[in-house]
């Protein structure tokens, strides 16, 4: 089996982020959910949802599904790198993914979320694509869409070309070569904690000189940004006049005017390039001159992250093979 599903970005004016049509039960339910490689639950707004935190988002019922079932005595609460979180119930059900269809998939029903996802109305829940260790479901771990899937698609690898201010793909099963240049470079994956930890070979900024530093970070679709070590960062934004590391807006922010560097990083022997315009992330505020930057400094996170702004500029291969690896191809 094979599938492919829309990567439409919420917000389009910068990226927030990016959803996927799913449909659950029967009859199917069709909600809007946030892949994430950097976590793995997969928690959706539903009927048990507080109604004071539903605004607007679609929602899952399972009383309206006849192939709903209640997972007896199980609970799930988790908390993202933002600050932001949901807990609930657990029902397993029928769920489909561009074609790909799990049946008895774990979906946690969330009963409470914290104001970020309340006020994030295209965001219906997420999809976690980490690795099932991580899953928070209490007091039996529940495998992701994908574990459930791996063993009936052609070939045990869901892929990402996520675009800038467009709409990408994720495929599952398959590797489409019409969705990129070049070649794939493989890289190792560190699978413990459960994230879909790789180690870049270094980094260049503009058309400056490449910097042979090995930098471990995780590939995470759901979040915004691109979080790096604070010498890689810095070394960026030096070349940005008028470029400030600002306490009040929380990093790095500069004139919107300015025609950012292009960033460059190390797979392997190949690399990958982000172009200037991609790191210039939003305004601060709407009509603001000042604009706040799509590479951050990770120091406090103990992590750093390739967020959006790093993945849309490759193809990204999640290959969940034995031992899982991660391809990274240009585009
Ligand atoms: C400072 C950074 C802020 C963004 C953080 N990313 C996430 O919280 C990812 N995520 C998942 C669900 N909602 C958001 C990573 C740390």
């Amino acid at each position: 089996e094979k599938g492919s599903a829309p990567a439409i970005p919420v917000d389009p004016r910068f990226d927030i982020a990016y959803v996927t049509p799913v449909t659950i039960g029967t009859p199917p339910q069709t909600l809007y959910l946030d892949f994430d490689t950097g976590s793995s639950d997969l928690w959706v707004f539903s009927s048990h949802t507080l109604a004071s935190q539903v605004r607007g988002q679609m929602i899952y019922s399972p009383e309206k599904s006849t192939t709903a079932k209640l997972l007896a005595g199980h609970t799930w609460s988790i908390r993202y790198g933002d600050g932001s979180g949901s807990l609930g119930n657990v029902y397993t059900d029928n769920f489909t993914v561009g074609g790909v269809t799990v049946t008895s998939q774990a979906v946690q029903t969330a009963q409470q979320v914290s104001t970020s996802f309340t006020s994030e109305s295209d965001i219906h829940g997420l999809v976690g694509l980490g690795f099932s260790t991580l899953n928070t479901v209490y007091p039996n771990g529940q495998l992701t869409f994908f574990d459930n899937a791996k063993s009936q698609l052609d070939s045990p690898v869901f892929t990402a070309d996520l675009k800038w201010k467009k709409e990408g793909t994720y495929d599952f099963g398959f590797i489409d070569e019409t969705k990129y240049t070049g070649e794939i470079t493989y890289l190792p994956v560190q699978t413990d904690p459960g994230y879909w930890t790789f180690t870049s070979s270094g980094y260049a900024v503009g058309d400056g000189s490449f910097n042979q530093v090995s930098i471990s970070g995780i590939a995470d679709t759901a979040t915004s940004l691109t979080y790096l070590p604070t010498a890689v960062v810095t070394s960026y934004w030096r070349q940005v006049e008028g470029a400030v590391n600002s306490q009040y807006y929380g990093g790095y922010v500069f004139p919107c005017s300015s025609k950012l560097p292009s960033f460059t990083f190390g797979v392997g022997s190949a690399n990958i390039t982000i172009p200037g315009s991609y790191i210039n992330y939003a305004q601060i505020t709407e009509g603001s001159p000042t604009c706040f930057g799509g590479l951050q400094s990770s120091s406090g996170l103990g992590i750093n992250i390739w967020g959006d702004v790093a993945l849309k500029a490759a193809f990204v291969v999640f290959n969940g093979g034995n031992p899982p690896t991660i391809g990274w191809a240009r585009k």
